[in-house]
């Protein structure tokens, strides 16, 4: 896993290139909503691209995480369906609703049954490389995210000099985000973590969370601002020294964000908890989230390295597949 992380520099360039080569099938048109169908590290994708879209989108982005879709959904929806092994029920079964409800199909995959049912019905579908966990692969489904956004016309051609800044900030930093995750993982060794983020940046918070679940083996829980304000906070109560809080920070929180994270420290700090934060760092918008991104992923993988467990099997998660397929 560490050699993926390592590497995810790489894969976004990759991933640049591969976008640039697919040849769509479908031709720019215009569309009433969209939705990103996928669970996991094949989902996550679709959960950040909506934070940057959705004050650039004047139609819906709705990221589907289950079984059957939006009953808004029909011959004037783009559904994009994300599984990287190809393979993944819900997303199977929902990009089959889709081809039902003659939605327009893109799918993201690197084979599987999806790449099957794409080439049967002779739908547009991009294919990444095989033969990684799924949550390693964030950067190939993201940036194809995008790249089908840009050919509809959704986004801005640009996206991909950010994404070119955003690289060689990863690659440049290599050794100062190590540094920063390796001190990280060891301040949260032990506790249980809370991750907290501006709304705006609730998907790369869930993304963290999930490293840390997948990667860590590891619970963790997270909770976006302002809403946490409205509820959760007022769980800040009972000692909390047995967690450590994460507070992921961008230059561009909104300002009463930005106060209600200062207000909501002097809050926790009275139950004694770990407080950390980590800023973005980078110019641009693709350059901080990939960092943040890239950081976490990190922290998740010297924390599975701390409690020794292997950050890449998933054997809790065969074994459920393996019992959901006994039953009819
Ligand atoms: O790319 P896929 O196979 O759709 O996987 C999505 C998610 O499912 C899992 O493979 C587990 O079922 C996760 O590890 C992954 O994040």
């Amino acid at each position: 896993m560490k050699q993926l992380v390592l590497d995810f520099p790489l894969q976004l360039q990759e991933a640049l290139i591969i976008g640039k080569n697919h040849r769509f099938i479908t031709q720019p048109r215009q569309f009433s909503n969209i939705v990103v169908t996928g669970l996991g590290g094949s989902g996550i994708g679709g959960s950040i691209v909506q934070n940057y879209v959705f004050d650039k989108l004047n139609v819906p982005f709705v990221v589907n995480k289950d079984y059957s879709l939006p009953a808004f959904v029909g011959k004037d929806t783009l559904v994009i369906a994300c599984s990287y092994s190809g393979n993944t029920e819900e997303t199977l079964m929902a990009l089959q609703q889709a081809k039902k409800k003659r939605a327009t199909i893109i799918c993201v995959t690197s084979g599987g049954k999806v790449a099957e049912f794409a080439g049967a019905k002779k739908l547009d579908c991009i294919l990444v490389p095989a033969g990684m966990p799924p949550r390693s692969c964030l950067g190939y489904s993201l940036v194809q995210l995008l790249s089908i956004l840009n050919h509809f016309g959704l986004i801005p051609g640009n996206f991909d000099r950010e994404i070119k800044a955003a690289i060689k900030l990863l690659k440049t930093n290599s050794a100062d985000i190590q540094k920063k995750a390796s001190v990280l993982a060891k301040k949260m060794f032990g506790k249980l973590p809370i991750i907290y983020s501006a709304a705006a940046l609730e998907g790369v918070a869930v993304r963290f969370r999930q490293q840390i679940n997948e990667n860590s083996k590891l619970l963790a829980w997270h909770g976006a601002i302002p809403e946490m304000n409205h509820n959760e906070l007022v769980g800040w109560r009972d000692d909390a020294s047995d967690k450590v809080v994460i507070i992921l920070r961008d230059q561009d929180d909104f300002s009463r964000v930005q106060a209600r994270m200062e207000i909501g420290k002097k809050i926790a700090k009275k139950y004694n908890p770990t407080i950390l934060e980590i800023y973005s760092e980078g110019k641009t918008y693709w350059e901080r989230v990939f960092y943040l991104i890239h950081l976490t992923d990190w922290v998740s993988v010297f924390l599975a390295d701390l409690r020794g467990v292997d950050a890449t099997e998933v054997r809790v998660i065969d074994y459920l597949k393996g019992e959901l397929a006994k039953v009819k």
